[in-house]
């Protein structure tokens, strides 16, 4: 446990400083005590030897007075080192999951991500301070009484002796069950987490179906993180009970060897006593270790958890890194990848050059957005290559590939800010010109124009004060504000408006007559893949059909077939958009829905 909270925290030596004060704090408590031996034995006799006590005295109160000092030091400390490494290990979380590939934030981890940052890095640091540090008092003081008991009487040092790993043996059981416990109880808390912005989310569906008292999934939550308490409470009561039988069973065995050394004549009174006392400071702090186990136990986890994050290997980046890409062209050479053991890719291999746009088409789970993805290095590839600019996008340094690349996802992210500092995000020190020049080319200008505060509009979390063409809007216009020289577009699957279809087609289509550029793009709609250069039609995974569009039209492949039903149906206005669309998902399908992008 000490090991793992020593190898989390980036800069250790805050947590060293604080548990050698603790250390040393609780030995001088064990010695201190052990000045008691001395002391009794000068002054419980018939004639009390003062001068024999005095130097003891006088240790003790120079100790008491050190204690003090130490006590008024580590007080402020404690306080300081648990903000202080709760904001340690917040920046080690945050800037290791900068390294890490984009593939990797995923919904759940994103969930676990912010779990980490908001509760798990506090607890973890909270929980050292306030539970580590009585830990380590509570083993140390015992210890340390221990080893002056040995000099005091070796038999009653004999029975410590044979009381600490029983103890111990009986603590390991309850601190297993209580981490079981834990673990349980942080999955229950989890899920009614998640079922409670599901719960927001579904409000409406809820209370058109009368449901005001909440979700059926979040009252199951609620019972089963109850029932996981329960549960663990029954299971922790044997071990418990078992462990403080154990002390109590020491203390008893204590008393008795006390009384009999006393009748026995072999120790004086003074020194029984004071062995008593000795023996009640060496057991209450085991007693009170089993009170600290369920949280050291959630520190523990806390710490996994934060661990299996840190422990994810970052995006491997090569000591000599290309810092300059010369063009925009991509190629795929054999390229075969897989999300785990799931093959997505398989040996794929294309070229998109600069100052064209490539059409990918497939049905749902055919690999278009696997492309995409390895485009940008979400993931790297397992054979094969993928390049940019004739590099291997391994080759090249992570920044320099994005500073190139925009992507335009189907569902955009804005922050809740201004417009314009959402376009900022692209290049902060855009001018107001250049700002409005790319505003323009992504038909965002109208959208401006209408909104209320204009520029200063705050867009609300997520942009939800815009429709979701308004937002691929901005995204586009990102990406003509940040200059990317490849752009790779994920087209929104969903039916939009007449106006924002128009604009975000027109927008796609200024990006893409730029020679320097190079689009690719998910095309669910027609209109786009009768402007693209190339089109790639993906089947399970592997290049079924490429060519362009005229080529793919008159082959008698799958494409060409849709393709030409396309053609007929285009006369009717109506199925512009409708069947129109369904062309592209079922392109090879086996008469299934197609799913939807989410
Ligand atoms: N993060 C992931 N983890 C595991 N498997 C994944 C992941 N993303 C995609 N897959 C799987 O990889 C395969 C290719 O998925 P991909 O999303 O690339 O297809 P797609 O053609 O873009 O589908 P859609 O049109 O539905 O978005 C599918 O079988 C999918 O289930």
């Amino acid at each position: 446990m000490i090991g793992n909270l020593y190898r989390l925290w980036p800069h250790p030596k805050l947590l060293i400083r604080l548990v050698a004060l603790t250390a040393i704090q609780a030995v001088l408590q064990g010695l201190l005590l052990g000045c008691l031996v001395p002391i009794l034995r000068a002054l419980l006799q018939p004639r009390p030897d003062f001068a024999e006590a005095m130097p003891w005295l006088l240790a003790g109160a120079v100790g008491l007075a050190l204690y003090w000092v130490l006590n008024v030091i580590a007080t402020p400390l404690s306080f300081a080192a648990s903000m202080e490494l709760a904001a340690q290990l917040r920046h080690h979380l945050m800037s290791h999951v900068t390294t890490l590939p984009l593939g990797w934030f995923t919904g759940d981890r994103k969930a676990r991500l912010a779990r980490a940052i908001t509760a798990d890095c506090s607890h973890a640091a909270t929980l050292t301070v306030t539970v580590g540090a009585p830990a380590i008092t509570s083993t140390l003081v015992p210890a340390t009484i221990f080893a002056l008991t040995s000099f005091v009487d070796w038999r009653m040092a004999l029975l410590f002796a044979a009381i600490a790993p029983l103890s111990f043996l009986a603590l390991r059981r309850s601190s297993r069950v209580a981490a079981a416990t834990e673990i349980e109880l942080e999955a229950a808390v989890t899920e009614i987490a998640g079922r409670a912005i599901e719960l927001g989310q579904a409000q409406p569906v809820l209370r058109a179906a009368g449901q005001s008292a909440g979700s059926v999934r979040m009252r199951a939550a609620l019972d089963e993180h109850r029932a996981t308490y329960r549960r663990g409470l029954g299971r922790s009561l044997v071990p418990d009970l078992t462990f403080t039988g154990v002390v109590m069973a020491g203390f008893v065995a204590v008393l008795c060897l006390g009384a009999k050394l006393l009748f026995d004549g072999e120790v004086p009174i003074a020194e029984t006593v004071a062995l008593l006392v000795l023996a009640v400071r060496f057991l209450e702090p085991l007693g009170t270790l089993i009170e600290l186990v369920g949280a050291l136990r959630a520190m523990d986890n806390a710490v996994a958890r934060l661990q299996s994050i840190l422990s994810t290997p970052p995006l491997l980046q090569a000591e000599d890194a290309a810092r300059q890409i010369a063009t925009a062209e991509i190629e795929f050479a054999d390229v075969s990848f897989a999300y785990s053991d799931k093959p997505a890719l398989r040996e794929v291999s294309f070229r998109c050059l600069p100052g064209t746009m490539t059409a990918l088409v497939g049905p749902s789970g055919s690999g278009k957005t696997t492309v995409i993805r390895l485009i940008a290095r979400f993931f790297d590839v397992a054979e094969g290559a993928v390049r940019v600019g004739g590099i291997d996008v391994r080759a090249i340094d992570q920044a320099t590939l994005m500073n190139d690349v925009a992507i335009i996802f189907q569902d955009v992210f804005l922050f809740d800010d201004t417009i314009e500092q959402n376009l900022r995000l692209a290049k902060p020190d855009a001018t107001s010109e250049e700002l409005a020049a790319a505003a323009k080319a992504a038909r965002l200008d109208e959208v401006i124009h209408r909104l209320p505060e204009g520029w200063a509009t705050r867009v609300g979390e997520g942009g939800a004060q815009l429709s979701g063409g308004e937002r691929q809007r901005v995204s586009i216009a990102r990406a003509f504000l940040k200059r990317a020289r490849i752009v790779l577009i994920d087209e929104a699957s969903s039916a939009l408006d007449p106006e924002n279809e128009a604009a975000i087609s027109q927008a796609i289509a200024q990006l893409a007559s730029d020679r320097r550029r190079t689009v690719v793009v998910i095309a669910h709609r027609p209109a786009t893949l009768d402007r693209a250069d190339l089109v790639i039609a993906l089947r399970d995974g592997a290049v079924a059909e490429i060519g362009s569009p005229e080529q793919l039209r008159q082959s008698g492949g799958a494409f060409g077939a849709l393709y030409r039903q396309y053609e007929q149906t285009r006369g009717w206005r109506i199925a512009a958009t409708g069947p129109a669309k369904q062309l592209l998902n079922p392109l090879t399908s086996d008469g299934s829905q197609p799913r939807g992008h989410a």
